[in-house]
């Protein structure tokens, strides 16, 4: 059992980030990496690719596929899986980001999900964590486990740019290289998000009324400042 106090909190704003390094050795991450690219089935198109364990991610609700059966865990995953929440996440994405891939700035939907964890494999890469003018920047390194829990988890979006080098804190470029991540998504079992961001949670805007389409849109008008209008 992976115990809770291995992971430390960044002192760093956003609060609520929780860290681990070495969740796994080198070895092992190669192991996997040869499985990820040998054994593994992706789409043979560019950019970000992804490959859904347990429940399926719905991109049209950003909850679980109801019409997807809950797949098992295949081996390689199961030593992956963190064990610090209840029980066993509900859905886990494995996804590839080949260099000048990236992930749009977002929040993952606090209405489906509660907890958020993410594992890094291969190449490093900056995610930008943002809440209306501020900007963090954090460097997930190969094998390092992060908890978004918190401010981190609810109220600023994160984000990957589409770039092939990041620029790091000191002004140098470092170029992208193959980069895996693992995501799990704990479904919120009983309760709803009482967080009340109208701007960033769903679960707040379907309070007020706010039609399910227009709920990312909100989002992206905070980023323009035009939030304003619906509070
Ligand atoms: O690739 C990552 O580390 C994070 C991906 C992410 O934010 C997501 O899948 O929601
Ligand atoms: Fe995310």
């Amino acid at each position: 059992m992976e115990e809770r106090s291995k992971f430390k909190e960044l002192p760093i704003q956003p609060q609520g980030i929780f860290w681990k390094d070495d969740f796994i050795d080198p070895e092992h991450e190669q192991q996997l990496i040869t499985i990820f690219q040998n054994e593994l089935e992706w789409a043979d198109r560019p950019g970000r690719l992804s490959l859904h364990y347990g429940y399926t991610f719905d991109y049209k609700t950003f909850g679980i596929d109801p019409d997807i059966p809950h797949k098992e865990f295949p081996e390689w995953l199961q030593p992956l899986i963190p064990t610090t929440e209840t029980r066993p996440p509900d859905q886990v994405c494995l996804q590839y980001y080949p260099p000048g891939a990236g992930i749009p700035p977002h929040v993952d939907a606090h209405g489906p999900y509660d907890q958020l964890y993410a594992l890094s494999l291969g190449g490093p890469a900056v995610m930008q964590f943002r809440r209306e003018e501020e900007r963090v920047d954090i460097d997930l390194t190969p094998r390092s486990m992060m908890q978004m829990a918190g401010d981190s988890r609810l109220h600023w979006t994160h984000g990957i740019k589409k770039r092939k080098n990041d620029i790091l804190a000191d002004g140098t470029q470092r170029p992208r290289t193959n980069r895996w991540s693992i995501t799990y998504r704990w479904l919120r079992d009983g309760g709803e998000c009482e967080c009340g961001n109208i701007v960033h949670c769903d679960t707040a805007q379907r309070r007020l009324g706010v039609e399910k389409e227009k709920r990312s849109v909100l989002a992206l008008a905070a980023e323009a400042s035009v939030a304003d209008q619906f509070s």
